[in-house]
């Protein structure tokens, strides 16, 4: 298992555009109406370029000619087709917003709708003339009415799935006007013709039939925008308000859902299904003592009634009643029920395969969790010197105590956003533009989460800043330097990968190797104990990236994060004199070519083994004086014992293992995870079953402890470890079937 921050860095403009795009458009198709494009457009507003610029001077030509039937119409053009010999005439039908590219809605004569992004217009202005005829895109650029030729366009799927026309040269595009007009003077504009008093007006209930297929088919943002479009109409429709809380549910838009349900229980106290779903809302704010109170006042007003209807709800409310309770248990004592949740988290981490082949979540929401946040009271937020704020013990801390269970803000998992992606080859980007889209359309869509999120913005002094939650730029820096990557992590037929931002956690300072604290996870849920006693004052560390890495790429990461790292083995590492780091180099090289000769071996050349084993043992004693500082012989040594194993000397393989061990069992590496499954596996070989089982509690006290807490030798937590590695580390299943004959273990010895 291998957990740590992110390698991205602040996306570049373009990946702002694509999250802005995304941001501003719901549902995708190729056919919106003219009035949804327009409503889209306007969203814009919240985020395009400010910024005065210098603008490409457009000009129209009085001796335009142009052969006629050369003209394309927008329903004419197909999707990544360039039209060299064609030309589009359009009409600006909305203003021109600047995010990487000038954005506007255009119309053709036909009355056909769509987007037209202009590349190339604008310069920044570098001198001060220029900055007096700056001037920013939106107020005189091409205003609405302007009639347009475009020649050499082309027809794109935007980031955002929905299409597209770009014009990348200023060139191409040539203003229509009274000079030139005579070519397509008795064209008639479709749009003219329309009858503004003819365009029908939808009914209350036709937004609710709508938004009721909508909700069917799961596009929840869609039911919202036909529900809203019906209270807009008729402000106390209980039925609408109800129906857009349980899609703000779905949506996790809890503030939202708990506003709606609120203004229905003030027109109809008794609505059943918004005092329950109200109880949901409360939830999901973490306000769990409400939650409580409400559910109980609900039960308690149907609890003589009868009705066959109300049975079932009432079940409901008795089950959502017994998960609040939990819940508030979980929040105020840490109290959490491990074994059920792991349980949770596999039947939830389920993929399929849809009909087109990817994968989903078999479970709606997949890797979610609904569990409480919990913080042990014996820690707070302090500045540190020389790192900003960071978490401090305010007592003494015993080893293996919960610090801190914290539920993701927002996550994104790997086949989420592979997918429908529009460009399949910087993954870490592109775990980083969802990520961003997804935070920002939260922000948006709940703007009371913007203080705590933008907490995490460093530099940032929050009495001034202007807390428009669509602020991508603040929200990319704070996605690079706080989100938590997710690489490969178990969970019975499942291995999660992706990104996320957990507010909570994100305050833990780097150690390479001093790190005292550990963090767990279970799909979106973060469990973080101490490694170590803690003493009062002590500051609480977590390892963003393993001393075990070579310094160089260590450090790379580190800045990459801001982190100028003073820790004892990079202090270690860049005081290194040349000759040392010459000969380590040398060695390494040495080390790697052997292993390459006896790697694919079956029984590898005894004399090459030898030679390995010594050139271990040089490179390991370059670093003699600093016990527990050396990471470079960790892997090569795990090879060596390989060879060894394939040669048949078991014990040799078992002796080179123990002696790793006990020079890092202080060190959080995953490493020594399998290094002490190979212990456990080649005792089992030689039939030492004993010895097998003590290795066997030494790996549940490295794998189980970070989430279950202190060893215990007991049958119970042995038990429930077991249970926890069989689910979350590879192979263990087949130690636990030959060492305790375990029946329930499912996967069988293919490996
Ligand atoms: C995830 S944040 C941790 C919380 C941060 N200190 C704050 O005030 O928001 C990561 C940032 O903390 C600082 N940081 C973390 N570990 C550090 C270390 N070992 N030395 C110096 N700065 C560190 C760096 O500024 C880094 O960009």
């Amino acid at each position: 298992m291998k957990l740590q921050f992110s390698d991205t860095e602040i996306p570049a403009i373009d990946i702002l555009q694509n999250v802005i795009l995304r941001l501003n458009t719901g549902n995708i198709s190729q056919k919106k109406s003219r009035e949804r494009l327009i409503e889209e457009h306007q969203k814009l507003k919240y985020f395009y370029d400010k910024n005065n610029y210098i603008v490409h001077n457009v000009r129209s030509q009085p001796n335009l000619s142009l052969n006629l039937q050369h003209r394309v119409s927008i329903a004419n053009l197909q999707i990544d087709h360039e039209f060299p010999e064609k030309f589009l005439l359009c009409r600006v039908i909305t203003k021109f917003m600047k995010i990487s590219a000038l954005l506007a809605l255009v119309e053709d004569p036909e009355g056909n709708v769509e987007r037209l992004a202009l590349y190339n217009w604008t310069r920044l202005p570098e001198n001060k003339e220029d900055q007096m005829a700056s001037r920013p895109i939106d107020q005189s650029f091409l205003p609405v009415g302007t009639k347009l030729v475009i020649k050499n366009l082309s027809y794109k799927v935007a980031a955002d799935r929905n299409t597209i026309i770009n014009s990348n040269n200023p060139e191409d595009i040539i203003i229509i006007d009274h000079n030139n007009d005579k070519l397509f003077g008795n064209l008639i504009w479709s749009s003219d013709l329309l009858d503004k008093k003819e365009i029908k007006v939808k009914i209350v209930d036709e937004f609710r039939r709508h938004g009721n297929d909508y909700f069917a088919s799961k596009d929840y943002s869609a039911a919202i925008d036909e529900y809203s479009g019906g209270i807009e109409l008729n402000p106390q429709n209980v039925t609408l308000l109800a129906n857009r809380a349980e899609a703000y549910l779905r949506l996790f838009q809890f503030y939202n859902a708990l506003n709606d349900t609120e203004v229905v229980l003030k027109y109809e106290p008794s609505h059943l299904k918004a005092a329950f779903r109200k109880g949901k809302a409360l939830c999901g704010l973490k306000r769990y003592e409400e939650a409580i109170i409400t559910l109980q006042d609900l039960h308690q007003s149907i609890k003589s009634s009868t009705n066959d209807s109300i049975s079932s709800i009432k079940q409901s409310i008795e089950q959502l009643l017994k998960q609040a309770e939990i819940l508030a248990s979980e929040n105020k004592n840490g109290q959490y029920d491990y074994i059920s949740i792991l349980d949770e988290c596999c039947e939830r981490a389920e993929i399929r395969k849809d009909s087109k082949g990817n994968d989903e979540w078999v479970h709606e929401v997949g890797a979610r969790l609904d569990h409480a946040d919990f913080l042990c009271e014996d820690i707070e937020i302090r500045l540190v010197e020389g790192k900003g704020r960071g978490w401090v013990a305010k007592r003494d801390i015993p080893e293996n105590a919960l610090l801190m269970v914290s539920k993701a803000f927002s996550i994104v998992y790997n086949h989420e956003v592979l997918g429908y992606s529009t460009k399949n080859n910087i993954q870490n980007d592109l775990y980083s533009e969802e990520l961003i889209y997804r935070i920002t359309q939260k922000l948006m869509e709940e703007p009371y989460h913007c203080q705590e999120v933008y907490k995490l913005y460093n530099s940032l002094n929050l009495d001034k800043i202007d807390m428009n939650p669509a602020n991508v730029d603040i929200i990319g820096g704070i996605v690079s330097y706080n989100s938590f990557s997710l690489d490969g992590i178990i969970v019975g037929n499942s291995n999660l990968s992706g990104e996320g931002l957990w507010i909570m956690p994100s305050y833990f300072n780097h150690s390479c190797v001093d790190d005292n604290v550990t963090q767990y996870f279970l799909g979106d849920l973060m469990f973080i104990r101490s490694l170590r006693p803690i003493l009062q004052g002590e500051e609480l560390l977590l390892n963003y990236r393993r001393g075990a890495h070579d310094y160089e790429n260590r450090s790379m990461f580190l800045k990459s994060v801001g982190i100028d790292c003073q820790c004892r083995v990079c202090k270690l590492d860049k005081s290194e004199t040349p000759e040392t780091a010459h000969k380590r180099a040398q060695l390494l090289n040495t080390v790697e070519k052997l292993l390459e000769l006896v790697a694919d071996e079956p029984e590898p050349d005894p004399s090459l083994i030898k030679k390995l084993e010594k050139t271990i043992f040089e490179l390991h004693n370059l670093r003699k004086e600093h016990p527990g500082l050396e990471f470079d012989t960790l892997e090569p040594s795990r090879s060596l014992s390989i060879a060894y194993r394939k040669n048949g000397n078991l014990r040799k393989a078992i002796s080179i293992l123990e002696e790793v061990y006990n020079s890092y069992k202080n060190v959080y590496l995953g490493i020594i995870n399998w290094i002490v499954l190979d212990i456990v596996l080649y005792c089992v070989n030689l039939e030492q079953m004993e010895k097998a089982r003590k290795w066997v509690d030494i790996l549940l006290k490295r794998s189980a402890v970070p989430l279950l807490g202190k060893f215990k030798d007991e049958d119970k937590w042995k038990k429930e470890a077991l249970y926890l590695t069989e689910k979350t580390v590879p192979y263990m299943d087949l130690v636990i079937k030959i060492l305790y004959n375990n029946k329930n273990t499912k996967k069988n010895s293919e490996k």
